[in-house]
């Protein structure tokens, strides 16, 4: 298979060496906006920038500039930038004919910063209406996908031909890939788990416990679902790869960039030291207002982002985050509001 992978950051570095090492042998080619990256990964034979010290399997070209002749070539067109990036890429690609799919976690920022953003297949269906396409999500670090450690993915979309593209792309002895049709419930999961990510690293950065921990990843988990349902997703993705998978991984993990804007807000930074000290993007930031407009819009409780939002606005302490989330009426445990 002719892949090309737009985006040459830490997960689209690393989804292109993965399938660049798939047995099958596939073509894969990683494509940068900037052509002295591009250079210089090709004479480093790595991503000195985002993934020190992982070679490159040998078969991986790398390309800038132009993008439509590689997209002529392609079988399959993945798209690896930020959420930020999205549409402008999706434009560029109206009228491919073969699956694109995205690899971003998030909603849109409002361009007019007051109406709500949108999920990344309702920035496709106004952006490229006519493209075949899906998104690959779930519980993958891009340090250890680069180096080929046991990860598992979920292909969503509602066209059974980009699933399948999907996993033939990237199904691998190292990487199983899982097909899901509920697209809805995939994004959700990918990007709100971001958001709980900074409330779990702030929690742990204060030293609150582990019992406060695994109470923020369930209630979390509940805030999702509620979401998800409200925009039409199905209950059980939540308890799969890119919902309870996801959020436990970006919860926990120290590899996790939104984690560690909670565990450095914890530390007493400010959010701008935090976010320049990461060096790549963490999502969650940028989206936390987007879901809490969303759910509010939807008529849906999620007190956990809402503290988020206000603690990223400077509006609340960490303290008394806490004091607000544990200080509320006693509830019925339910996901339903
Ligand atoms: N790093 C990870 O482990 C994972 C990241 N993701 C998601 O993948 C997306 C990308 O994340 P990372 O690669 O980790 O970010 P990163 O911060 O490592 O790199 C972002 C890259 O995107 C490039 N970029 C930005 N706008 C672009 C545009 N318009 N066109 C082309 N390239 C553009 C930047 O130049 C940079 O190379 C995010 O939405 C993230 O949530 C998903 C799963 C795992
Ligand atoms: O999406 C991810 C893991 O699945 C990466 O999470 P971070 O963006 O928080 O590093």
């Amino acid at each position: 298979m002719h892949i090309v992978v737009i985006g040459a950051g830490a997960w689209g570095t690393a989804m292109a060496m993965s399938a660049a090492a798939h047995p099958a042998g596939h073509a894969v080619t990683l494509w940068a906006r900037d052509a002295a990256q591009a250079a210089a990964m090709q004479a480093a034979r790595e991503n000195a920038r985002y993934l020190r010290g992982v070679p490159f399997p040998p078969s991986l070209q790398l390309a800038s500039g132009d993008l439509a002749p590689l997209v002529a070539q392609a079988q399959l067109v993945i798209v690896a930038a930020p959420m930020a990036g999205l549409r402008g890429l999706l434009v560029q690609l109206r009228g491919c004919p073969v699956p694109v799919a995205w690899l971003c976690k998030g909603f849109e920022a409002a361009a007019d910063g007051q109406s709500f953003g949108l999920l990344a297949h309702e920035v496709r269906a106004q952006a490229a209406p006519d493209l075949r396409a899906g998104v690959l999500s779930g519980p993958s670090f891009a340090l250890e996908v680069a180096r080929g450690q046991p990860t598992a993915l979920v292909a969503a979309s509602e066209d059974v031909g980009v699933r399948d593209a999907l996993v033939r792309a990237f199904h691998s002895p190292s990487l199983r890939v899982y097909a899901n049709d509920d697209i809805v419930g995939v994004e959700v999961g990918g990007a709100v788990k971001n958001v709980l990510a900074i409330a779990t690293g702030l929690c742990d950065g204060l030293q609150l416990g582990l019992n406060a921990r695994a109470a923020l990843i369930t209630r979390g988990l509940a805030e999702i679902t509620r979401l998800g349902l409200a925009l039409g997703a199905r209950a059980e993705t939540f308890m799969g790869l890119s919902g309870l998978g996801d959020l436990v991984l970006t919860a926990t993990g120290d590899l996790s960039r939104n984690r560690r804007v909670g565990l450095l807000l914890a530390e007493g930074r400010t959010l701008d030291q935090a976010v320049e000290s990461l060096g790549h993007v963490a999502e969650g930031v940028y989206c936390a207002r987007t879901v809490a407009q969303r759910a509010a819009r939807l008529g849906v409780d999620m007190p956990i982002t809402k503290a988020v939002v206000a603690l990223l606005d400077g509006r609340l302490r960490p303290q008394d985050a806490v004091a607000l989330l544990m200080g509320r009426d006693p509830a019925e445990e339910t996901t339903t509001p």
